[in-house]
């Protein structure tokens, strides 16, 4: 008998033919209030389980005394209760590196649009306001030879160290758990403290997971480490950032401005005050979204899944 796996997000049906090479697959298209308990109902007899964003913890595990893998099709994990899967003997999985470049293109151009403001003057534009040559109130400042902190030098980070270096001459600070010597050769990045960093930078790039030591890692006396021309950029997960904090640095002017593509609720909803403010340039957590890399996100869950079920040591075990 084949195990069964259940898919809970929208996939190619290249990756569902691939699945069902070795798995019997129940697929949903997303989870909603309308397929979210018929879900529940297919988990009972569950093996395997891919998506993302689902939170699996302990009341969910419950549901599903016969599950030996979840996958997820994204590089972040922290929707997972690794410490509870771990005590029931049941494997987790990720998609790292095959993303790296795509959400550093992203964060390249959210960054790129604060920088010059690329929103407010596209919608000056098309508003009918452009009378006469553009005066200093809507200049931008520059991206190119700025200094640029990133926060979390893993595979995104790298990609965008990448970028600074080669594409915009910036001198590059980095914080991070441990050293990357790759970084540090190959893009003159330079190590140091978090202070240091947030002190030193023109762009703080926010890159690291979302874990109980980052959470809230960018807070109120952080925006006051900043430069008051200093623009931040989170594309890591929104509960890094105190969000009311930077709020605050906004308005009163601690930095000068920010870039966000993820938010401690998702969707943000349409009155926060964060979307209010012109200083600040929002995307929809699109950092991977392109059909090319979200294939082989799919992809390499489906590998995963599909090793551990055959009982083989899946490609991306989260440890
Ligand atoms: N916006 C998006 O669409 C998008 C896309 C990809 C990743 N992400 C988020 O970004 C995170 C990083 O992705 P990645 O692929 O680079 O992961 P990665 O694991 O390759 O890199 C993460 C880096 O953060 C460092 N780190 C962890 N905790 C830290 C701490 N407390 N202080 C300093 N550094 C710390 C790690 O040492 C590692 O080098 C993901 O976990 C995910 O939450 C978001
Ligand atoms: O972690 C990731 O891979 C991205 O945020 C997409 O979910």
């Amino acid at each position: 008998m084949k195990p069964k796996a259940i898919v809970y997000k929208k996939v190619d049906s290249k990756v569902l033919e691939f699945i069902q090479l070795t798995c019997d697959v129940v697929s949903f298209d997303k989870l909603d209030s309308e397929t979210y308990p018929t879900f529940l109902k297919e988990l009972k007899d569950a093996h395997g389980i891919l998506g993302s964003g689902l939170k699996v913890n302990k009341e969910l595990l419950d549901q599903a005394p016969q599950l030996k893998i979840v996958c997820n099709t994204s590089v972040g994990y922290d929707n997972l209760d690794i410490e509870e899967l771990s005590a029931r003997g049941i494997m987790a999985t990720n998609t790292p590196d095959v993303l790296n470049d795509t959400v550093a293109d992203t964060i390249f151009g959210l960054l790129l649009a604060t920088a010059r403001r690329i929103p407010e003057m596209d919608q000056l534009v098309k508003n009918g306001q452009w009378k006469s040559m553009i005066g200093e109130e809507f200049y931008g400042v520059d991206v190119h030879h700025k200094t640029l902190g990133i926060i979390g030098m893993g595979g995104v980070g790298n990609a965008i160290a990448k970028r600074a270096h080669f594409g915009f001459d910036m001198p590059i600070f980095y914080h991070n758990r441990s050293r990357n010597e790759h970084a540090e050769f190959e893009y003159g990045a330079t190590y140091c403290s978090l202070d240091e960093l947030l002190q030193k930078s023109d762009y703080v790039c926010l890159m690291t997971p979302l874990t109980p030591a980052t959470e809230n890692l960018i807070g109120k006396r952080e925006f006051e480490l900043m430069k008051n021309t200093a623009i931040f950029i989170n594309g890591s997960r929104g509960k890094t950032v105190d969000e009311v904090a930077l709020v605050d640095a906004l308005k009163t002017g601690e930095i000068l401005a920010a870039g966000l593509d993820v938010f401690v609720q998702e969707p943000v909803q349409p009155d926060h005050s964060l979307l209010a403010l012109k200083n600040v340039v929002t995307l929809p957590h699109i950092g991977s979204a392109v059909y090319e890399t979200r294939m082989k996100m799919a992809m390499l869950g489906a590998r995963n899944l599909v090793a551990g079920l055959l009982g083989e040591v899946p490609p991306n075990l989260i440890k």
